[in-house]
């Protein structure tokens, strides 16, 4: 029996992924375990993400430990890999995504964002800060970092009214409890992979082993619309401290890709739709359609901002 080491992070959603991708490959007959790392992005809690600076705070530890064969694959959410990776290593699977949606967590169960009450809501994220105010500018955003677990924590500390969260994580964690609104995916765009975990492994692993695990792990209707949404992402070299944010559906064989970039003060919002069939083509397209309408000026001006 094959036996395979997974790196991961060491975060309780972190490690739920991973023993999860862990039963899919125990499930096509290999045994596993997992490494687990803590990584710059878990460690420095005091700094936004779009200021701790590099691409890929969450990625670099675990990249090196594929390099020197630590570990055979690593498990990443598919959300917080950097648009560009290193050419000597590759992602062979994403999981079947969950819904992709973002939610509003608070302790109050009538909570809604359509209020004209002020509330004060946490968030890390860019892209929600920015739909936040472009949707709700009534409501004034707060930084909250840290893993779901601390977050909560400082829900029920009064840190903030609400926090907005991916769905995905939150019933990983068994927080459903806690949410009050379900926002709309054409409303609140997810960002690019949200819901999806995927794998990457050495451009060097044995290639059989690399087909079996992807036989094991792989859900090819998820693998499609990523990889429009990545390239999209690409195109744009947007990573997790952006807030370019894409979303495709696949409709029979069309894909279907929403994408857009938003202003920092949520003000500015670009966004199109594209159908298309080949992934990679369609991300590209829809990049021309947002570069042709003044995406470039809109994300020049967010690293200024964030990088003074
Ligand atoms: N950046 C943190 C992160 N990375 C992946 C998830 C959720 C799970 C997923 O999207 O697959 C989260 C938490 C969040 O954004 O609420």
């Amino acid at each position: 029996m094959q036996h395979i080491r997974i790196g991961t992070r060491n975060s309780a959603l972190a490690l739920w992924q991973a023993n999860h991708i862990g039963h899919l490959l125990e499930m096509a007959g290999f045994s596993y375990e997992l490494m687990a790392i803590s990584t710059k992005g878990d460690q420095v809690l005091d700094r936004s993400l779009s200021k701790i600076g590099s691409k890929g705070v969450f990625t670099e530890e675990l990249e090196t430990m594929l390099r020197e064969g630590e570990i055979d694959i690593a498990q990443h959410s598919a959300k917080d890999l950097p648009s560009h990776l290193p050419e000597d290593l590759e992602l062979i699977a994403y999981t079947e995504r969950e819904a992709a949606h973002d939610v509003v967590l608070s302790l109050d169960p009538s909570l809604r964002l359509d209020t004209d009450k002020k509330l004060k809501i946490g968030t890390s994220s860019t892209r929600r800060r920015a739909f936040l105010k472009h949707f709700y500018p009534q409501h004034e955003a707060v930084e909250m970092r840290g893993n779901l677990q601390t977050r909560l924590e400082k829900l029920k500390q009064g840190t903030c009214d609400a926090m907005l969260l991916a769905y995905a994580g939150v019933h990983r964690m068994d927080m459903s409890a806690y949410i009050t609104q379900h926002l709309e995916i054409a409303q609140f765009v997810p960002a690019v992979g949200q819901g999806s975990v995927a794998i990457q492994c050495a451009v060097t692993l044995d290639p059989s082993l690399k087909e079996q695990i992807r036989a094991a792990c792989n859900h090819i209707e998820t693998e499609k619309c990523l990889l429009a949404e990545r390239s999209l992402l690409y195109q744009l070299e947007g990573g997790c401290s952006v807030p370019v944010y894409g979303h495709a559906i696949l409709k029979e064989d069309s894909l279907q890709l929403t994408g857009g970039v938003l202003s920092l003060n949520g003000q500015q919002k670009i966004e199109f739709t594209q159908i298309g069939t080949h992934p990679e083509i369609l991300g590209k397209h829809l990049a021309g359609d947002l570069v042709n309408s003044g995406a470039r000026k809109i994300l020049q001006a967010i690293r200024a901002e964030l990088n003074p």
